[in-house]
């Protein structure tokens, strides 16, 4: 029993077991102690992250210090929009952005390999903007330093009152827990806390609402969104109490990432992936939507300066663990330019 996913990186072949409830295996992490003064504390928490990392993939995070109420305003403002009638939606259509923001409708997004069936889900997409990061430095001109810098796409006001300002705020909230963990990353792999800072100074980060209905054909189960990897540095995702999300454990067995109350998702990325010459794991994930009800995610992609070079980490190339990927640097927009590319426009023809 099993099946082959062709993916990004060539083809895995995968278990068609789905564990349930088997989240024991995606470790919970408590960021109690990210801010303590107490560096063995500090230390302590980079470790547990990294054994994630090294071992999973994702995890979940706890007394992350985002609050519940903006976490539930946000999910309140996703109804309302996914709510509007179509023509309204399409106002925002992310077909008319050159940086990938504003509504997607439904089966409008592809599996990067494979564009015969579109997603059962409908998105709606912001990226970084000053107004969002209250640590903007505003000294340069954002669109004249990588052409994925642009700008974001509102519903009109009148119509969805408190949308742009809910998800600003939210969009900031996540931004500084980012830049947070970033920097534990940094002592999990044992460097100075502050290394990835200049990184991070505009973070090329987009989020998006997404909206998976139920299945059209009772019984059926078309994709929401096929198995993938997420492109930036990690992935911060709210999912509400309906379940969808799989992850695929290092067995190759679909794990289900089940809904934990004010819990939030981590998963690492490509970049991170990158940089850790694959010590971390950017861990393929997928979503279907089963069970007849509606459902709502809210991803915030952490990535980096969009004109930063990610270049593979000294210190993780070693003779036990040679160089792994063609490239020793990639351009941060480029790479995500390219991904998205391969989503909305034109499928891979080969694996990376
Ligand atoms: O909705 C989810 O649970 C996952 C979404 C996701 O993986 C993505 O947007 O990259
Ligand atoms: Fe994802």
């Amino acid at each position: 029993m099993g099946s082959t996913i062709k993916t990004k990186f060539g083809d895995l072949q995968v278990s068609d077991d789905i564990m349930s409830g088997a989240f024991n295996s995606i470790p919970i992490v408590d960021l109690k102690n990210i801010n303590s003064p107490d560096i063995s504390q500090r230390r302590d928490l980079a470790l547990q992250l990294k054994d994630a990392c090294i071992r999973v993939g994702f995890f979940y995070i706890k007394n992350h210090g985002i609050d519940a109420s903006l976490v539930a305003r946000m999910h309140t403002k996703a109804h309302e929009y996914f709510s509007l009638p179509i023509d309204e939606k399409m106002k925002c259509s992310r077909a008319d952005s050159k940086v990938f923001r504003g509504y997607t409708p439904l089966l409008s997004e592809f599996d990067q390999m494979d564009h015969s069936v579109g997603s059962l889900c409908e998105g709606f997409d912001i990226g970084y903007e000053f107004d969002a990061d209250p640590q903007a430095t505003r000294d340069n001109e954002l669109h004249k330093i990588s052409n994925m810098y642009g700008e974001n796409v509102w519903p009109d006001e009148r119509v969805l009152p408190g949308f742009r300002a809910t998800y600003l705020e939210y969009y900031a909230n996540l931004l500084k827990l980012s830049r947070n963990l970033l920097k534990m990353f940094a002592v999990a792999l044992d460097l100075p806390d502050n290394y990835f800072d200049a990184f991070v100074t505009r973070p090329g980060s987009m989020s998006r609402l997404i909206h998976y209905p139920p299945q059209p054909i009772p019984g059926g189960n078309h994709p929401g969104i096929a198995p993938h990897t997420d492109f930036e540095c990690f992935t911060i995702l709210s999912q509400d109490s309906v379940r969808a999300l799989q992850v695929l454990n290092s067995q190759n067995k679909w794990i289900m990432a089940e809904p934990i109350k004010d819990h939030l998702v981590v998963n690492v990325g490509d970049f991170l992936q990158f940089w850790t010459n694959g010590l971390f794991r950017s861990t393929f994930h997928a979503a279907t939507n089963l069970t007849g009800l509606d459902r709502y995610s809210i991803p915030f992609f952490f990535g980096v300066n969009y004109d930063a070079v990610i270049s593979v980490l000294d210190s993780c190339i070693t003779k036990d663990m040679p160089l792994k990927s063609k490239t020793k640097s990639v351009v941060a927009g480029d790479y995500v330019r390219q991904q998205l590319d391969a989503v909305y426009n034109k499928p891979f023809d080969a694996p990376l």
